[in-house]
């Protein structure tokens, strides 16, 4: 009998220890041909640049909360100077904005008198408004793409115009880089031979069964367990503790009634990351992107409440304003979504979507429930008792793919747009939704 699975069991199967055959490969690792598995997935994907432009379902998401706006036919944005930056953006007389002479404190001093690229009326997330991305070599695919018209050197104008090298030096390199890494907690090993490059941008979903190893993955790469074997880097070193670029969503535990912090405090350690002691100019910068932070994640009117006295979907969006308010370049996301609601699910994760668009900032997100966020995803990397797969959500939630993971006959259904998983027996966990 076929019963929808998503229970938290764990898979009967038993780790397969160092000896283990590798079920996939390096060539299971990064698809970028575009093609479909051709299987029971009806809706074809693709990665890289058309992957971000074209995914299926993504335009079915409500506006986003940002306003951000499509830059207009003629390619050029309305240009608004950062209130921080001194600096004015005029235009040429061909119509181009450029910087004035005058550095500001966000300011990109390779990017002054240079043409800024057409996306200006994207405001940012944190409330300030760049006149450039945070950094020109955080570009995400959309932003290649988008700049692409204008496209002067090698696929990448902004990069160009900031001096930072071309398209394909800065698209290339990987937000997050494993070779050969190994997790193992004492002799026990959880995975081992995993390779990923995450580019700038890339939305990936880290899938799996209870105890698959997929926080540990994350913990690994926050520096908080080191790699058994192999090379773990992320945000262009490797991975230690305290790495600055890294915003992170932890799985969400209730804050213990009587912690004596407000949800202000609590975003705020966001912003202080490895910092101590403010000036006067940094705690009015401090108190303006937490305020923008808490904003964006729509708990303005809750935030200045004590933790404990919030519910834990309150909780939960204020810890995505941590995750972002110290402009990661990348993003860790431990099951976000637990113990949302439907609102407030779309909500999250339009905010993490519109960050890696935005700012080219890689999500790694952890779920148990691919479906809230299907439309966003670019690549699945599933994780089953020591063995792996990673590509596009069609190459790899298949009847075939999953059978092979999980080891027994495992059956994948499109329903509408959501994936459902239907297996044979107990050892599932939540992975296609609710049907
Ligand atoms: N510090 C540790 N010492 C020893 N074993 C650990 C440690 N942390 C995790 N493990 C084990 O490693 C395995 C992977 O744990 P992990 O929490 O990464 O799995 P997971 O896929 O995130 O699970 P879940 O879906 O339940 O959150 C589990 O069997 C867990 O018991």
């Amino acid at each position: 009998m076929y019963r929808t699975t998503h229970t938290d069991s764990r898979p009967h199967t038993s780790s397969l220890g160092d000896d283990a055959p590798e079920l996939l490969g390096d060539d299971s690792t990064v698809r970028t041909d575009g093609t479909s598995s051709g299987d029971s997935l009806p809706v074809a994907r693709r990665t890289g640049p058309e992957a971000l432009a074209a995914r299926p379902g993504a335009d079915s998401l409500p506006p986003n909360t940002f306003g951000a706006t499509t830059p207009p036919a003629d390619g050029r944005g309305v240009a608004r100077a950062h209130p921080d930056e001194p600096g004015e953006l005029r235009s040429r007389p061909d119509g181009i904005p450029v910087r004035t002479e005058t550095p500001g404190p966000h300011s990109d001093p390779r990017t002054i008198g240079t043409e800024v690229p057409p996306d200006l009326s994207i405001e940012c997330p944190l409330g300030c408004e760049h006149p450039v991305p945070h950094s020109a070599t955080r570009l995400s695919p959309v932003q290649r793409e988008t700049f692409s018209d204008n496209d002067s050197s090698g696929g990448d104008p902004l990069a160009a115009a900031a001096g930072v090298g071309t398209a394909t030096e800065t698209a290339q390199a990987p937000a997050i880089r494993l070779r050969g890494a190994r997790l193992a907690y004492g002799t026990r090993t959880v995975w081992q031979g995993l390779d990923l490059d995450v580019a700038p941008g890339e939305f990936i979903a880290v899938l799996g069964p209870n105890g698959s190893g997929k926080t540990s993955l994350l913990r690994m790469l926050l520096g908080q367990v080191a790699p058994s074997a192999g090379a773990v880097e992320i945000a262009g070193m490797p991975a230690r503790l305290g790495n600055p670029h890294i915003g992170y969503v932890p799985q969400q535990k209730s804050f213990e009634s009587g912690v004596q912090l407000r949800g202000v405090d609590l975003v705020g350690l966001g912003v202080d990351g490895h910092r101590w002691g403010f000036g006067l100019r940094d705690r009015k910068r401090r108190r303006r992107l937490v305020a923008a932070a808490v904003e964006q994640v729509g708990a303005a009117h809750y935030a200045d409440s004590p933790l404990d006295a919030m519910s834990g979907g309150e909780q939960q969006r204020l810890r995505v304003a941590q995750a972002l308010v110290g402009d990661p370049r990348v993003l860790l996301c431990d099951e976000p979504l637990l113990s949302l609601d439907l609102a407030n699910q779309r909500l999250v994760a339009q905010l993490i979507d519109h960050r890696r668009r935005i700012h080219g900032t890689a999500v790694l997100f952890v779920t148990h429930e691919i479906n809230p966020i299907l439309p966003l995803v670019d690549r699945v990397l599933y994780l089953v008792d020591g063995r792996f797969r990673i590509g596009t959500p069609d190459e790899v939630m298949t009847s075939e793919v999953l059978s092979e993971l999980y080891g027994t006959e495992v059956d994948v259904l499109r329903v509408r747009d959501r994936l459902v998983v239907v297996g044979t027996g107990d050892s599932f966990d939540a992975i296609g939704g609710h049907a």
